[in-house]
């Protein structure tokens, strides 16, 4: 067998509602996953013994590691031992995803190499969702893609209809942010606020507005519980918000822990302006645009 390579899309949680913290450290979620067109590729060559390279074309990749740490590599290891195989695979990283962006750039990378050694070992697909979610909680998704509300710790998945596509801009930061950090951040900022934490509902406007394709009424549904501990963590994203917000963005929020922002645009036209003006406004280390919802893991 030869080279396999799987293309994964970033994703956005164009709803957060994140519970009180559990006995097991997470916070149950609800949240409404949208994949869109930011992808990694991720290929696995058979080789004689585990290995990972990493590319970035336009993304700072200093912070990956290239040891048995890539989530990629946990991948190939965690299935290889579930059947029996050496994980005798080279995988190869092209990353277009920012790191620890929010965007679910490991996660993504981990489900790419799930369906890419799948394939090489001759493995079944309908057993990869668990192995997903023994990875994290967003990997599961990564694999599935399209749009979905993700449940438990994010890894119960139900897909939700939307007549796309919508079209976005993304202002990208200098630096990450750790997810563990903004939970815990957000969790610290509850206490001392006081108020108790109610259990999170899917918000009926938001799922309303995907159905019917109406990208006025999902810039305004869209909501993240983490938001203001990202803000907290890194007080620049209130100018990164506000510049999206200025320029004409139907919505702008957090994407997950951040720091990467999201702004909804009306149309692809109104993205390519939006993303000029904040572009301009010198906001944000790199300004892309995307359209969601696209396919989770595919093989290409
Ligand atoms: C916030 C979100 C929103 O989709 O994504 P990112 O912004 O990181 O991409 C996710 O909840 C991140 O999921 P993922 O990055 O897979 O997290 P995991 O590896 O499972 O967990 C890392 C840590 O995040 C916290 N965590 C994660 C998920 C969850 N439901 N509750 C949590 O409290 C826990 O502290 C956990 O130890
Ligand atoms: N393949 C990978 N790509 C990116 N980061 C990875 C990867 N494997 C492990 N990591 C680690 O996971 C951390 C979170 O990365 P990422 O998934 O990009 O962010 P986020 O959880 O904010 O979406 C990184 O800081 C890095 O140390």
């Amino acid at each position: 067998m030869t080279d396999v390579t799987v293309r994964v899309p970033a994703k956005v949680n164009l709803q957060l509602g994140v519970g009180p913290l559990r006995a097991d450290g997470y916070h149950d979620l609800v949240t409404v996953f949208h994949a869109v067109s930011l992808f990694d590729e991720v290929t696995a060559e058979p080789s004689d013994r585990l290995a990972v390279s990493v590319r970035g074309d336009s993304v700072d990749v200093r912070g990956v590691p290239l040891d048995g740490g890539n989530l990629a590599a946990r991948a190939a290891v965690l299935l290889a031992g579930r059947l029996g195989v050496e994980p005798a695979v080279s995988l190869h990283i092209r990353k277009a995803i920012p790191v620890a962006g929010g965007m679910a750039g490991g996660s993504a990378d981990a489900a790419a190499a799930l369906v890419a050694c799948a394939r090489l070992w001759g493995a079944d697909h309908e057993d990869l969702p668990k192995l997903a979610a023994e990875l994290g909680s967003d990997v599961p998704f990564s694999l599935l893609g399209g749009t979905a509300i993700g449940l438990g710790r994010g890894e119960v998945l139900t897909p939700v209809p939307v007549r796309g596509p919508f079209h976005w801009v993304f202002a990208c930061a200098d630096g990450g942010l750790s997810t563990p950090a903004v939970y815990a951040e957000c969790d610290r900022l509850r206490e001392v606020a006081g108020r108790p934490v109610g259990r999170p509902e899917a918000a009926r406007e938001l799922l309303a507005a995907l159905e019917s394709g109406d990208a006025r009424a999902l810039g305004g549904a869209l909501d993240n519980d983490l938001q203001p501990a990202a803000v907290e963590l890194r007080p620049a994203l209130r100018d990164t918000l506000a510049a999206g917000r200025a320029a004409g963005a139907l919505g702008a929020l957090v994407s997950g822990s951040g720091p990467t922002c999201a702004f909804l645009a009306e149309s692809a036209e109104h993205a390519a302006d939006l993303a000029a003006a904040v572009r301009a406004a010198g906001v944000a280390e790199t300004v892309v645009r995307a359209h969601g919802p696209v396919p989770g893991a595919t093989v290409i």
